[in-house]
């Protein structure tokens, strides 16, 4: 399959350059331009494909110009030794966690995949990698982990100070070795921005520089294969799932509407974001209005401007009325996010993370119209234990990926939320 940019359809890349470009250089997005028809494979699955064997078939079909079949089942094993699990909540809601990973949230299954491929394409290119990547919590912690010690690659992390929760500064502050924490005075936007200069800066191109974040192809194309698993699992239903996805850089459900694209039976997508709806808005009115983001309990979804709406403009020809055939916005307050967390502890005994909570309560708000509404829980709760506790009065259990970093201390610097600045550190780290 080959890729081209967002803000150029004649600039065309292999999976390859996508990967360790991240960005293209006219500062666009990289989004395949073919749309293959892969009903028959995904008919071919059920309840006993595992995920790697359907990870496995989808590299083939994807991404099979470039990696060989039999290493795509090495690929597979390497990248997912953690699977989802799908989990029924009542008659009409399915919940697809996606938290059993190395750093309990569904950032591991595109970093996993990220850093494989990336280690395996180095063997052949000889040359050493810098990944920068922003982070409003999640992304960092699971790219930390995937990527911790590998050989030729650096990593650098932007993270907006004091807005993320405690454990998950831990977990991007505490590797060391190849793994560098920035702590940046501003926003995940703030953040995102910076990251998204340094690509163009001309005095940064003696580092080889390449994102982490769903921008990257590489983190986005594997987050397709866990539509494809819960479908696998949801077959014998009466309708066809409405996915469910808490939504801020929207790189999750881009990803489920791609897989849509290659042929998987789902119906809707509901789009469940916190105040920072910038999305919902944009269906509702026609009108696309990013804005400076605001601070909420769901705080990995506090995205003011996120990236991935250039590849839904892109895939959906800037036609919102196409894109609302596909896609219903729905906005979560806070008051309902802890409302839900504790809703859940008391009716179901199952505890949910505020993000999820957010896709919880779109969904149930549509149980009226839809009746096979599947949920993805975007991370273990136990990663944001003090909002957790405000809302269910109770500590969460953690995971042991948690309990060993708690008592960790961090080590990161604080920069100025300056593109000059993040440049003269890279300069310093790395020339
Ligand atoms: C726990 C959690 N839920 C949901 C999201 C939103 O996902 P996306 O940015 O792909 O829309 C994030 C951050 O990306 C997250 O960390
Ligand atoms: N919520 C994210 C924000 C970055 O999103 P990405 O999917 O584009 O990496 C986070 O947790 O960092």
């Amino acid at each position: 399959m080959k890729f081209a940019s967002t803000r150029d359809k004649n600039h065309i890349v292999s999976f390859q350059d996508a990967l360790f470009q991240g960005l293209s250089p006219d500062g666009g997005l990289y989004y395949p331009i073919e749309t293959p028809d892969l009903k028959s494979s995904f008919s071919l699955f059920d309840q006993n494909s595992s995920f790697q064997d359907i990870a496995s078939s989808l590299i083939v079909s994807l991404l099979g110009d470039e990696i060989p079949e039999s290493d795509s089942q090495i690929l597979a094993k390497r990248a997912f030794p953690f699977s989802p699990e799908l989990k029924k909540l009542n008659d009409k809601i399915n919940i697809l966690e996606l938290y059993h990973g190395p750093s309990s949230a569904f950032k591991d299954f595109g970093a996993s995949f990220l850093a494989t491929s990336m280690e395996y394409f180095l063997n052949d290119r000889d040359q050493k990698a810098v990944i920068l990547t922003a982070t409003s919590g999640d992304t960092g912690s699971a790219v930390a982990k995937a990527f911790y010690d590998k050989k030729n690659i650096d990593v650098v992390i932007l993270y907006p100070s004091g807005r993320v929760s405690p454990l998950q500064e831990k977990q991007m502050t505490t590797l060391g070795k190849n793994i560098h924490a920035l702590e940046v005075d501003g926003s995940f936007d703030d953040c995102q921005r910076m990251v998204k200069d340094s690509f163009t800066d001309k005095e940064l191109s003696g580092i080889n520089l390449s994102s982490a974040n769903s921008i990257n192809l590489g983190r986005l194309i594997p987050q397709s294969f866990y539509y494809v698993w819960a479908v696998s699992r949801l077959k014998n239903a009466s309708e066809v799932p409405v996915f469910c996805v808490p939504s801020g850089n929207f790189g999750n459900l881009t990803a489920g509407l791609y897989a849509k694209s290659w042929g998987l039976e789902t119906g809707k997508f509901i789009a469940a974001t916190n105040r920072n709806d910038v999305v919902p808005s944009y269906l509702a009115s026609a009108i696309y209005t990013p804005r400076a983001s605001v601070q909420t309990y769901s705080n990995a979804m506090d995205v003011g401007a996120p990236s991935n709406f250039e590849r839904m403009q892109t895939l959906y020809n800037n036609d919102v009325s196409l894109m609302k055939k596909d896609i219903i916005g729905c906005m979560v307050s806070d008051e309902d996010t802890l409302a839900t967390m504790k809703y859940m502890d008391e009716e179901y005994g199952y505890a949910v993370c505020p993000h999820t909570a957010v896709g919880i309560k779109a969904a149930m708000d549509r149980t009226s119209k839809e009746s096979n509404i599947t949920v993805l829980s975007t991370a273990h709760p136990g990663k944001f234990m003090e909002v957790y506790e405000k809302a269910v009065g109770k500590k969460p259990q953690l995971p042991a990926s948690l309990l060993a970093v708690k008592d960790l201390d961090k080590v990161s610097r604080l920069i100025s939320n300056s593109s000059k600045e993040l440049k003269k550190t890279l300069l310093s780290l790395f020339s």
